[in-house]
């Protein structure tokens, strides 16, 4: 079904469709809303964005990273911005290119069995354009840890092009910090 939905937003961003399929196409969706609001559960319960055996961890609307190395300390892997995430001119937007270091610092964050974290800042510079519908590698790793800080960096690139970079501080959350 994600995968579904992942190809179906992709269709809706690059596609132009007839007035009376738009219509048909909001009839349906309805339908299926109401249908998903008769299923609806608690955080804890839901599985979207819950499956780490998934790409993109179960969820449409991240970019389906798939790692090709994970040991404690860092990470490597692929990326593929599809039509979904377009900025203008066949470049990836800023904020899908934030959405992805995010996701990916918390994957890093939390390797090797380390405790809760949270996102403190994270701090990109965009360097290069990202181009959408090629794959692109990312790779992260730990500059330092400091107490509760989580010092990690983040790279996007494409072939030799650094596209951006990112350095991100992780908070290990106290006894009871939510
Ligand atoms: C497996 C997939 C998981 C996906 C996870 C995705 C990650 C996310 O998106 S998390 C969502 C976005 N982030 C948030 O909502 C966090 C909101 N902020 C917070 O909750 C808190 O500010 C939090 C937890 C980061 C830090 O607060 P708190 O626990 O009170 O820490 P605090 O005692 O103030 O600071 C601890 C240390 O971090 C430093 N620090 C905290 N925030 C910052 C910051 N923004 N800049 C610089 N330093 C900071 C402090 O200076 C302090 O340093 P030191 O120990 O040297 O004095």
């Amino acid at each position: 079904m994600i995968a579904s939905l992942r190809a179906f937003l992709n269709r809706i961003a690059g596609g132009r469709p007839e007035e009376h399929d738009i219509t048909a196409l909001g009839a349906d969706l309805d339908r299926w809303s109401t249908t998903l609001a008769e299923a609806a559960v608690e955080e804890t319960e839901q599985v979207y964005g819950r499956r780490p055996d998934l790409l993109g961890r179960g969820q449409a609307t991240w970019p389906a990273v798939r790692f090709t190395h994970l040991d404690d300390n860092s990470l490597e892997g692929v990326v593929t911005f599809d039509r979904y995430f377009l900025g203008r001119h066949g470049v990836a937007h800023g904020g899908a290119i934030a959405f992805l270091f995010d996701e990916i610092a918390g994957r890093l964050a939390h390797l090797g069995g380390r405790p809760m974290a949270r996102t403190g800042y994270l701090r990109i510079d965009f360097r290069a354009i990202a181009p959408i519908e090629v794959e692109l590698r990312i790779s992260g790793r730990y500059l330092r840890e400091e107490g509760r800080k989580r010092i990690l960096r983040l790279e996007l690139a494409h072939g030799d092009t650094l596209c951006a970079e990112a350095e991100v501080l992780m908070v290990t959350l106290k006894p009871g910090q939510r």
